[in-house]
């Protein structure tokens, strides 16, 4: 048995050599040479699953340790026969985590009042529903748009995104990219919807780039100069609109996600969704020893801003000035803790909002 797997998945070399022969190659490096005899990848967002990968290969199946899959060719698999995984849910604390010190960094700098504004959460799936809960436990009003769930849910709560755009002060995106379908999410905010949009609004993408019209966008905030921009994800990926990160409050690259736990469990899901197909008996696989053990106490006198602050400075990852060390800054990432890595005590937050939003309490 054959493995090609992307070198920069943390915890995964030595779990599979017992089994197969297992070749490490850079995400964006992994060619159709590498995988012609191959039964399995293990891939990132990096590497492009595609024909033109995949054809007149062997490769059985394709195990990503990531959420979005926008990099696997779906249909592609479907017609030839190759099983795929994901690791849902895997990192969206993480995400979380970023959109909450995104919006913390936007309040403090525009002195606006949260208890005043209303959130707008686009797509409530894994990372949604924690993004709600965030905005809950700042005192926001929250509004919610996601028709895939409202179609088949009947949430007689959620709105049309035309309708969110003309309330929202915050519009945070959690949706998958996608270009087809009954709901693509492919510039759903683009020239036209952003004319519903207040002139003041922060707009958040963690999501994918080409969610967002990053032209329209950039137009947009340099024609309304008290709108602002945080972005994690770019549509041209190594590559950023400089401009548009230069007028965001926040521009980082595609790092939402790189929390320790949140790469543990990736793997985690990877190597277990490996082991089934192929009846490896993995099964509960955890890096050993298990870093996620380490947990750090939090306190004191301290409200959730700054409580959110403690746990992670964004402007460390601030990609403005060194754009192109885009991919270099994220295979060298020191992955960072989320909320669930902090056991608070004392501090002048409600225990059951902290809990809410995933912090453990004393
Ligand atoms: N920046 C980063 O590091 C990371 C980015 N992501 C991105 O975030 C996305 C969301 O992640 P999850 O919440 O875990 O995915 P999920 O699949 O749990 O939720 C996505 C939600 O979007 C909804 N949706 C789909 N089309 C929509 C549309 N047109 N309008 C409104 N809602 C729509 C779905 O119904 C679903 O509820 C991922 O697909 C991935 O691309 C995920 C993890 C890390
Ligand atoms: O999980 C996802 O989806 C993401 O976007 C990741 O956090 C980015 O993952 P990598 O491909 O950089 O591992």
């Amino acid at each position: 048995m054959k493995i090609v797997a992307d070198t920069h998945i943390p915890f995964l070399k030595g779990v599979f050599e017992p089994f197969a022969d297992v070749v490490y190659l850079s995400g964006n490096e992994i060619g159709k040479r590498d995988v012609k005899d191959a039964d399995a990848l293990i891939v990132r967002t990096r590497t492009k699953c595609n024909d033109e990968l995949l054809f007149g290969t062997k490769v059985k199946l394709i195990a990503s340790a990531t959420i979005g899959y926008d990099h696997i060719d779906i249909d592609y698999c479907t017609a030839n026969g190759i099983s795929w995984a994901t690791a849902p849910g895997c990192n969206a604390a993480a995400v979380q985590q970023w959109v909450g010190a995104a919006i913390v960094k936007w309040i403090k700098s525009r002195e606006r009042n949260p208890e005043t504004l209303t959130l707008g959460v686009v797509g409530v799936g894994n990372v949604g529903q924690k993004v709600v809960e965030l905005g809950r436990a700042f005192g926001m009003k929250v509004i919610c748009c996601d028709p895939p769930r409202d179609e088949h849910e009947n949430l007689p709560d959620f709105l049309s995104l035309e309708e969110l755009l003309g309330i929202a002060d915050i519009i945070t995106f959690h949706v998958p990219l996608t270009k087809s379908g009954k709901y693509p999410t492919y510039h759903m905010l683009n020239e036209t919807s952003l004319q519903l949009c207040k002139p003041n609004a922060l707009f958040v993408n963690s999501s994918r780039g080409g969610v967002i019209d990053e032209g329209a966008l950039l137009t947009f905030l340099r024609e309304n100069p008290k709108a602002d921009a945080a972005i994690d994800v770019w549509e041209n990926e190594p590559n950023l609109l400089v401009e548009l990160a230069k007028r965001a409050i926040v521009a980082t690259p595609h790092i939402a996600g790189y929390s320790l736990e949140g790469k543990v469990m990736a793997t985690k899901m990877a190597v277990e969704a490996v082991s089934r197909f192929f009846k490896l008996g993995l099964v509960d696989w955890w890096p050993n020893p298990n870093p996620l053990n380490e947990k750090f106490t939090i306190k004191g006198n301290i409200g959730l801003f700054d409580l959110i602050q403690k746990t992670y400075n964004i402007d460390a990852d601030d990609i403005r000035s060194n754009s192109q060390l885009f991919e270099e800054f994220r295979n060298t990432y020191k992955y960072r803790r989320d909320f669930s890595a902090y056991i608070v005590s004392s501090c002048n937050v409600n225990n059951a909002i902290l809990k809410r939003i995933g912090f453990q309490v004393l």
